[in-house]
């Protein structure tokens, strides 16, 4: 039995995710305090929702609150652990350590950074192992989070790097995309055109990034025709420091999810 505690954004992609590839809603338990989204996913998914302290027995415990509520919710949970439960933690920002502290010293841990792709089986998880998670707790997190997308396993201290290039990541894109439209938008386009045109380029352009093996680099010169249009937008990109941008702006998202482990 899985049991997702916290069914927001990233407990609902991962509930979906799981149910789409082969769980059946009779192994899922769900914990979510807000009685009316509890009552939707019911609805949704004819998952059962139980009070965490019943959760709190499956096999593999699935923790996506906030990282402010998670360390009430690992006190919370530490009484009614079942004998031998591993516990998956989704939140930026919280250790191993952390983890360990509030559950207890033997407690097999994993702390796992997914992302929203897992709602369409497209996800990407980084996860790393407490000190009582042995190789096979390990691979029971990759057999499960594989359910939603790709897995890899990685050192404890590329986490927060992790969780600021693929935890965050498709916000990026969802940014540009936005961006996309409106310049569309600003030039005349109908909303509705600039939204397919935008829609199915990014999407196009992703398929060729995970299909072709190719560098990204490579990829952009094969758009980029001499004295072009691809030229031209690409000298103003650099003119307005959009790449030192974004790598300020990964850099910021890796110091907030430091940020978190220090409560
Ligand atoms: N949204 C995302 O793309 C990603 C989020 N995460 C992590 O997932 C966690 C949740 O993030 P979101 O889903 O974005 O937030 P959210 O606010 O949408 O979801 C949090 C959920 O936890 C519930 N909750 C609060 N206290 C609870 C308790 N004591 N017991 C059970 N449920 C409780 C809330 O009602 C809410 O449904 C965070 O720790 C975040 O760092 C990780 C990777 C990606
Ligand atoms: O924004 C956040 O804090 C979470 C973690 C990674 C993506 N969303």
């Amino acid at each position: 039995m899985i049991a997702i505690i916290g069914a927001g954004k990233m407990g609902e992609a991962l509930l979906a995710g799981l149910l789409g590839t082969g769980h059946g809603p009779g192994d899922v338990l769900v914990t979510e305090p807000r009685a009316e989204h509890a009552a939707e996913l019911r609805e949704r998914y004819g998952v059962r929702t139980v009070p965490a302290a019943e959760a709190a027995g499956a096999d593999a415990l699935v923790l996506a609150v906030k990282p402010q509520d998670m360390v009430d919710l690992l006190d919370e949970l530490n009484p009614h652990l079942g004998a031998g439960t591993m516990v998956i933690s989704v939140a930026a920002g919280i250790t191993t350590a952390v983890l360990e502290k509030h559950l207890g010293d033997g407690v097999p841990v994993v702390r796992a950074m997914p992302n929203t792709p897992a709602l369409v089986g497209k996800g990407m998880t980084a996860v790393t192992g407490g000190r009582a998670a042995g190789a096979d707790h390990l691979e029971r997190a990759q057999e499960l989070l594989r359910a939603v997308g790709e897995v890899e396993v990685v050192a404890e201290r590329h986490m927060d790097t992790v969780t600021a290039i693929s935890g965050s990541g498709p916000a990026y894109f969802y940014f540009i995309a936005e961006t996309m439209v409106e310049a569309g938008v600003a030039m005349g386009m109908p909303r509705a055109t600039a939204q397919r045109l935008v829609r199915q380029t990014i999407s196009g352009a992703s398929a060729m990034l995970g299909e072709s093996g190719e560098h990204p680099v490579v990829l952009r010169e094969a758009v980029t025709s001499p004295g072009g249009t691809t030229a031209a937008a690409v000298r103003e990109l650099d003119r307005h420091g959009v790449r030192t941008a974004f790598t300020d702006a990964i850099e910021a998202a890796r110091d907030r999810s430091r940020a978190l482990s220090e409560g």
